[in-house]
């Protein structure tokens, strides 16, 4: 390599570690000070990992798990595998979703099918379905929890950029659940279908537009069909998870890692979800124990999602002594 092109190359590597550094550090300075330091009130709020519905809960059940290979998606299929569903789990890369059902297979007893499928093309939902009937008949329960997201100022995405998160997330679902549900009631089989959405859904966020757009588009479809589809034996739900770790989802909406203290200081349990949490919930709306469970929006986030919307919620961090002094200030006023 030219002198010229190493020098500029070692720059930009060096400039890449400043930024890196920058953010870490003012993220220490933003929350070094506040009054109950982050994450302690986490004590109150251990983490239950073990399957919580009674074992056999799923026995003789099908369930489909799109993005069911990684994180939560992965997660969800090894509960309802524990509890005796037969999983089918559905995405892009066969060698990916291939590991993950042997994994979960061999600890559970239960067998857990991979299917390989792109959910933006219809087609090849279509033949997915076509594959699903054929190893184990239409499933009970539909999970669609395949998503596709990254952080970008929107004036930086392209039209493609765009159209892939809303084609995965928006459309991937709709294809999935509409050709599902075309086969389900033709053949008069009732369903649970459970959209995994985001809390920001609700709010919209900037810096995620395309998943924000997506994700209510979810939630409006997820809630319309709960109205029309009931009286065809069909239930939908909606969970709208909070913050938990998974290398899909933290390594494209914080790469250096910069923002996690933040976001943990601003969770009033004072911790991130897991992904185990998550499944023992989807588990219990896609169970019969939630038969009557239709339409819902279910958002689980330690509180999160309150915590940033509330406006004096910053107060959290006066300490006792201040809160005397604002206290005497404020009883002190006499009149408007
Ligand atoms: C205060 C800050 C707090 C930070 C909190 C951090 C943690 C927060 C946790 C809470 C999370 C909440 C919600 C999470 C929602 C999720 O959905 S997480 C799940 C994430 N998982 C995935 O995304 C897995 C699948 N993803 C992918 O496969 C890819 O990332 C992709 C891009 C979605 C799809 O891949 P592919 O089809 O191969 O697409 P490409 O051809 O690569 O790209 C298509 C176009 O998109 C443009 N692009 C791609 N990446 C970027 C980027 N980073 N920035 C801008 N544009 C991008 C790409 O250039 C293509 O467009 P063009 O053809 O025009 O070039
Ligand atoms: N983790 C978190 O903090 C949060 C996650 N969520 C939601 O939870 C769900 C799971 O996310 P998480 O486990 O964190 O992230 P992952 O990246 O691990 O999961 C996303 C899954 O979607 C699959 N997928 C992506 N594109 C397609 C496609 N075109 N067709 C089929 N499958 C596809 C991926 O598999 P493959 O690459 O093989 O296609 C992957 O398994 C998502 O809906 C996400 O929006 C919501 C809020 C918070």
């Amino acid at each position: 390599m030219p002198d010229t092109r190493k020098r500029s190359s070692i720059w930009l590597q060096f400039k890449d570690f400043f930024f890196v550094l920058v953010l870490s550090l003012s993220q220490f300075r933003l929350h070094g000070s506040t009054g109950l330091r982050s994450g302690s009130q986490a004590n109150f709020f251990p983490p239950l990992e073990d399957a919580m519905l009674p074992s056999g809960s799923f026995n003789n059940r099908m369930a489909l798990i799109t993005g069911g290979g990684t994180g939560l998606g992965r997660a969800m299929t090894a509960t309802l595998s524990q509890l005796g569903a037969q999983c089918i789990i559905a995405s892009r890369k066969l060698d990916v979703l291939q590991r993950t059902a042997e994994e979960i297979s061999s600890q559970t007893g239960n067998k857990v099918h991979a299917v390989q499928c792109d959910v933006r093309d219809p087609q090849a939902v279509s033949q997915c379905v076509d594959q699903i009937e054929a190893l184990t008949g239409l499933p009970d329960v539909i999970i669609n929890n395949a998503a596709g997201n990254f952080v970008c100022p929107s004036e930086r995405l392209s039209p493609n950029a765009w159209k892939t998160i809303t084609d995965i997330v928006l459309n991937g679902t709709a294809f999935v659940t509409l050709e599902l549900g075309k086969r389900l009631i033709q053949n008069q089989k009732g369903a649970s279908f459970l959209a995994i959405t985001t809390i920001y859904a609700e709010s919209g966020s900037g810096f995620v537009v395309p998943s924000a757009s997506a994700k209510a588009g979810v939630e409006a479809l997820y809630k319309s069909l709960a109205a029309e589809w009931g009286r065809y034996g069909h239930r939908f739900n909606i969970i709208q998870p909070g913050p938990i770790r998974t290398k899909g989802a933290f390594s494209r909406l914080d790469p250096t890692g910069a923002f996690e203290k933040a976001m943990i200081d601003r969770i009033p349990t004072g911790r991130l979800g897991t992904p185990a949490e998550i499944a023992n919930l989807a588990a219990y709306v896609s169970s019969n124990y939630a038969s009557w469970m239709s339409g819902a929006v279910i958002r689980f986030d330690g509180g999160e999602y309150v915590s940033l919307a509330g406006e004096f919620n910053e107060l959290r961090s006066v300490t006792p002594d201040q809160w005397k002094l604002l206290e005497a200030m404020i009883r002190k006023t006499k009149g408007s």
